[in-house]
């Protein structure tokens, strides 16, 4: 069996919501999120991330359009799809006068899933909260609180989690043991999809990526495939002698002089065009220009994100 030929862990099919407002936050929305990968929602402020969530999660309505979740349509069958969903939102809001252990035995019961105690404390022993199952939320740092997020989300043994901006404002030490947790998550066979603004965290966690803006899908695709198909790296060379201008002969190579002409930039395709470096370095030695040092660098996630949602604009 093919990947095409799976069904889909969730299909969302001509999704538009429009708000009371009148304003349309969701249009015609298409998306297929394959079953245990870790799926990436990109998209700036205001793009439609998060009304998409909640509709899957059953918290919004939609306008029109359909989604599937786990075999079960969210609009008819809605307490089946529910519990196949596990959500982390991003805003921490749990009971602070509970202790850990209680709060997610509570979140399982809401659920309607029979007690198992092995399975809870399964949970919370992957996520270093074990120690701590007997402590009152409120007397839990921010990151520790986090963790009892995620816990209470898969306190009912969802096959899907959402995770909205997981690693907003924690530390640098604690977005790594996130990260890690989240790959444990999906060895275990968990689907996972999270919107973020933290462009290096989708380059770092994500299989496939999906870019959103004013609630349109701009593209889904996986994640190094998107890098090789649209980045690009720059070749520098720091020269031996200043160059007054580039030879007129080699005006065919994307070639950029710095203004002291110390530096001659190549830019090229990451898929393409590699080959003809040793070309363009033979043909350089050809002129009399020779070079002391050279560097490569390629565009990150970021840079072409950042292009996507302005080419859009
Ligand atoms: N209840 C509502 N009524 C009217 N407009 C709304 C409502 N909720 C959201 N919107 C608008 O819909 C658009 C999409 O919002 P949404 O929260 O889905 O974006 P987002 O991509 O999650 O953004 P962010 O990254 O800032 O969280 C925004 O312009 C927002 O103002």
């Amino acid at each position: 069996m093919t990947g095409e030929q799976v069904q889909p862990v969730i299909a969302v099919d001509s999704l538009t919501k429009t708000y009371a407002s009148g304003f349309k936050a969701l249009n015609s929305v298409n998306l297929q999120i394959r079953r245990g990968e870790i799926f990436a929602l990109l998209g700036p402020n205001g793009a439609g991330k998060t009304t998409l969530i909640s509709i899957i999660c059953g918290i919004v309505n939609a306008s029109s359009g359909k989604v599937v979740a786990d075999g079960h349509d969210i609009a008819r069958d809605y307490r089946a799809a529910r519990k196949k969903i596990g959500l982390v939102p991003q805003e921490l809001s749990t009971d602070a006068f509970e202790t850990v252990w209680d709060t997610v035995k509570f979140s399982r019961g809401l659920f309607g899933k029979a007690p198992n105690d092995a399975y809870l404390e399964k949970v919370l022993k992957d996520l270093s909260l074990w120690a701590k199952r007997d402590s009152k939320i409120m007397t839990l740092s921010g990151g520790m609180k986090r963790r009892v997020m995620i816990a209470k989300a898969l306190s009912h043994e969802p096959t899907i989690l959402f995770l909205d901006e997981p690693t907003a404002g924690v530390d640098v030490e604690l977005r790594r043991d996130m990260w890690d947790m989240v790959r444990r998550l999906r060895e275990s066979g968990v689907t996972i999809i999270l919107t973020t603004h933290y462009i290096e965290e989708a380059e770092e966690m994500a299989d496939r990526i999906g870019v959103i803006n004013k609630g349109e899908i701009l593209l889904v695709e996986e994640k190094t495939a998107l890098m090789q198909k649209l980045g690009k790296k720059q070749l520098t060379l720091h020269l031996q002698q200043a160059l007054a201008s580039v030879p007129a002969e080699l005006a065919g190579y994307r070639l950029e002089l710095s203004e002291d002409g110390n530096q001659l930039v190549y830019t090229f395709d990451a898929q393409g065009e590699r080959m003809g470096i040793p070309d363009l370095l033979r043909r350089l030695g050809e002129h009399g220009i020779h070079f002391r040092d050279l560097q490569t660098s390629e565009s990150s996630l970021e840079d072409i994100f950042v292009s996507l949602v302005r080419g859009n604009a």
